[in-house]
């Protein structure tokens, strides 16, 4: 598919690692390096200003490899980004580990993923259809 993007940022577009991710890796667009201490957050511009088709929507996620190695991941996983959103796409970064990390201008800090959604019309009844679960939940079944 096509996105209309308006790139402000001096870093590539998002792009696909390999021919089958699912996810674009975004990165960061800074004047200088951002320094994020033990279980500090930053909304890290990204330079990109996007119009996603209507029927669509963009996830922001964390990268396993930042989360992994330095404990980054994002605030508001996975980050919602609607199609009627025309201001910058941002990255609200967490520090979740007990050590400082420094967001460098460049790196690639979440993957972008594109979903088609729903959208829903609610049908106000007084009684719903039984199941065998009915209101089961929370292990219900069993954890293990
Ligand atoms: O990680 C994110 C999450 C959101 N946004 C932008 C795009 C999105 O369309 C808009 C609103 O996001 P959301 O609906 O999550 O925010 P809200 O807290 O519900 O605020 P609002 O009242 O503005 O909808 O902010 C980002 O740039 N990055």
């Amino acid at each position: 598919m096509l996105i209309s993007v308006i790139n402000t940022s001096k870093h590539p577009l998002p792009e696909y690692q390999t021919a089958h991710a699912a996810g674009m890796d975004v990165r960061a667009n800074l004047t200088e390096p951002v320094t994020l201490k033990p279980l500090q957050r930053a909304l890290v511009p990204t330079g990109l200003f996007l119009e996603i088709p209507v029927g669509y929507e963009m996830q922001v996620r964390p990268r396993s490899g930042l989360a992994y190695k330095h404990g980054i991941g994002l605030v508001n996983s996975p980050g919602t980004i609607d199609a009627d959103y025309r201001g910058e796409l941002k990255v609200l970064l967490v520090n979740l580990s007990d050590q400082e990390f420094v967001v460098q201008d460049g790196e690639r800090i979440a993957q972008l993923v594109v979903a088609r959604h729903e959208t829903v019309a609610w049908q106000p009844v007084e009684v719903l259809s039984d199941t065998a679960r009915g209101a089961g939940g929370y292990g219900s079944t069993g954890v293990q």
